[in-house]
């Protein structure tokens, strides 16, 4: 029997590109509510409670709303993109292939949170570095980033593209999340296994998707010996066995005069490249992803087929 789903958010950014990657799905059957009714609550509760696997775009209120909808009833499952569960203890982390358990978590899991773009970049790079300790307790980590503007979903989709808008932003670049309290820090710590919060510094440029984080490094500061070469070994080791996250060749990178944001727009992999010298002091650490492919919608895809293969 084809498994139910309801995407509840549907209507939106992240929402509209699940429910493109789900049309040809001959194994699924999705659950839908018309536009003009996103917001009715009764309609809302009731398909939530009707499906196998909820996928929830929404902002965080509505997804803890759509929780509560659904706590009683065990036969639903539930998906979330937003930020609302993501260091929440009883939900799986999303992200596969961050750590070798973190697949059969997802498929067993009744409740699982969807990784926010800009962590799954930064996590991919930080946490395998922990991983094998390299990257030593109390390294202080810099995360700089920029994304696709679609990454602010509607609002700031109609604040960049619409001339008209009362709050028409017209920079081709802009930093944000100034105040060093962006609602990522914590996702970012605790699943990259950090013990200091990292300082995370995003920006915004005028293109729709694709996205760019760096976590440069002082390699006298890593584990003793440690150089690109080691650092490049222990991402390569840490990413064997799967395709979704590759990792770039020394040799390649070091052929690379410059990343362009865009260039995995519309898939749902992920790159990480080792920026570095032989014998310098430094190593920047790079990840190039969609913000709405491994960054929201390509992994919400991923995740509910683990879901669905438990
Ligand atoms: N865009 C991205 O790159 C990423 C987004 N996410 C997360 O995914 C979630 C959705 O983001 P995104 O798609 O960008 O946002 P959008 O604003 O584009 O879409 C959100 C959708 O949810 C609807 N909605 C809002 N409040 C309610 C409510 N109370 N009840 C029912 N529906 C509601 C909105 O309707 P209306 O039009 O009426 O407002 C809209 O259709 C967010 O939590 C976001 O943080 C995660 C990773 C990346
Ligand atoms: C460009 C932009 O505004 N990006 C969003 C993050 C993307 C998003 O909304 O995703 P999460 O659910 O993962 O937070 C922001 O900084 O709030």
């Amino acid at each position: 029997m084809a498994a139910k789903i309801f995407i509840d958010g549907e209507h939106g950014t992240t929402g509209l590109q699940i429910r493109t990657r789900l049309a040809d799905r001959r194994d699924i059957e999705l659950l839908s509510i018309p536009e003009a009714e996103r917001r009715n609550e009764k309609m809302r509760e009731d398909m939530l409670n009707s499906a196998d696997i909820a996928i929830l775009c929404l902002p965080d209120d509505a997804s803890k709303q759509a929780y509560e909808m659904t706590a009683a009833n065990n036969n639903v499952r539930l998906l979330d993109a937003s930020t609302a569960f993501r260091v929440h203890p009883d939900w799986a982390y999303g992200f596969a292939e961050m750590d070798k358990a973190q697949k059969a978590k997802i498929q067993s899991a009744r409740y699982v949170s969807n990784p926010g773009c800009y962590p799954t970049g930064a996590i991919g790079l930080i946490r395998p570095l922990r991983a094998a300790g390299i990257l030593p307790d109390g390294y202080p980590v810099s995360v700089n980033a920029v994304s696709g503007y679609t990454g602010g979903g509607k609002q700031l989709i109609a604040q960049m593209e619409d001339e008209n808008h009362p709050e028409h932003l017209a920079a081709n670049n802009f930093l944000y999340g100034l105040t060093l309290k962006h609602k990522h820090v914590p996702e970012m710590q605790t699943h990259g296994l950090l013990d200091r919060a990292p300082l995370f510094a995003p920006s915004v440029g005028r293109f729709a998707q694709g996205m760019i984080v760096q976590v440069p490094l002082f390699l006298d500061d890593l584990a003793a010996g440690t150089t690109v070469e080691s650092i490049h070994a222990a991402l390569v080791a840490h990413y064997a066995g799967q395709d979704i996250v590759s990792v770039v060749s020394l040799t390649e990178s070091a052929k690379l005069p410059r990343i362009d944001a865009e260039e995995l727009v519309g898939q749902d992999t992920m790159k990480l490249f080792v920026f570095g010298t032989a014998g310098g002091a430094h190593v920047n650490l790079v990840a190039l992803l969609d913000n709405l492919g491994k960054g929201a919608s390509g992994a919400a895809v991923q995740n509910m087929d683990l879901m669905l293969s438990a």
